[in-house]
């Protein structure tokens, strides 16, 4: 099985508008909503790709009823905490010429319903996958991803992080099989401007020094680089169509990699499929549907 644990869920609501003016009343020229968070994503893309997962996470409120009515399916399960109050964020994705998102902070969570969650978590056993993704709300100690990774200490089990900062280096000691930061996090989890090829490289070598196995660094609309377990660099570029909506791109191709190599155990082609789910959700107006993946595999 595998598990996707989204600690912070959302509802995405996608405003356009012709340019965005601070200090006056803007009117939007579309507006859409999507039940996200980076871990619902990945269940989302995964299912589109023939694939079971259990959403395992928080939800609260009306909005929290939504999302998981919202993504229940016949390929996910979705085995959410409803918290006692507040109600799962509503993130703002401003569409104005450039994109401007503003994430809330999401609702508060206690330390006796962190609790439930790692029961959950004990259920996880040899030959799973789990899949943690996303930020936390702030009141939440910085340590609850290695808390969810000491549970399954010593079982056969796929980790992947897609998270950022002190998040994602804090949880290297537990050997992820895949981490997926997009360029900018590397920049910042270094300090220091990165631009070409082989400071990528170099950097994410540092990665696996610290324990990461793959690291996938996401370029948005300059494609991907791989540098696999074995030290190997591999490169994807992007398809050129019309750019709709990227919020969930790096999920989906998280989801495409998991799914590739589930498949085919290719790191290749692993790095192919993730690259034709990143670009599908990119083209989209929200995730990566089967049809247009199926579409995009056969031109990439
Ligand atoms: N403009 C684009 N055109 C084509 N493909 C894109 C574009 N932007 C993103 N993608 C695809 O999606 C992948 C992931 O994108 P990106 O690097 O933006 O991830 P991210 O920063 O983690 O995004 P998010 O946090 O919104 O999920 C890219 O490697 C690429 O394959
Ligand atoms: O605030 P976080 O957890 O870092 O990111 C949340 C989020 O931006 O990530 C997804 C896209 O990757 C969206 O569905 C969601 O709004």
């Amino acid at each position: 099985m595998i598990y996707t644990v989204t600690l912070n869920p959302s509802i995405d609501y996608i405003v356009r508008l012709d340019s965005l003016v601070p200090g006056i009343t803007n009117r939007t020229t579309a507006e859409e909503y999507y039940y996200g968070g980076k871990g619902i994503n990945v269940s989302c893309v995964l299912a589109e790709l023939d694939l079971e997962s259990t959403a395992f996470g928080f939800v609260a409120g009306f909005t929290g009823d939504a999302i998981e009515k919202g993504i229940r399916n016949d390929r996910i399960i979705t085995d959410f905490i409803k918290l006692e109050s507040g109600i799962s964020r509503i993130n703002i994705k401003i569409k104005a010429g450039v994109e401007t998102e503003i994430n809330c902070q999401g609702p508060h969570i206690s330390e006796g319903e962190l609790e439930r969650l790692f029961s959950k978590i004990d259920r996880i056993s040899d030959g799973d996958t789990i899949v943690i993704a996303g930020n936390i709300p702030n009141t939440m100690p910085d340590d609850v991803y290695e808390r969810i990774l000491e549970r399954i200490k010593g079982k056969d089990v796929r980790i992947v992080v897609d998270a950022t900062k002190k998040l994602l280096l804090n949880a290297l000691k537990y050997k992820p099989f895949l981490i997926k930061p997009n360029r900018q996090e590397l920049s910042e989890m270094f300090g220091v401007e990165i631009n070409t090829e082989d400071d990528i490289e170099k950097y994410a070598k540092e990665l696996q020094k610290l324990g990461a196995k793959n690291v996938l660094i996401s370029l948005g609309g300059d494609g991907a680089m791989l540098i696999d377990e074995f030290g190997k660099r591999h490169k994807a570029g992007v398809l050129k169509e019309k750019v709709i909506n990227t919020v969930g791109s790096g999920d989906s191709m998280v989801a495409g990699f998991v799914a590739g190599y589930e498949k085919t155990k290719s790191y290749p082609y692993a790095l192919k499929l993730g690259s034709v789910c990143g670009n599908a959700t990119a083209f989209l107006d929200g995730l990566a549907t089967k049809e247009k993946i199926n579409e995009l595999l056969a031109k990439f």
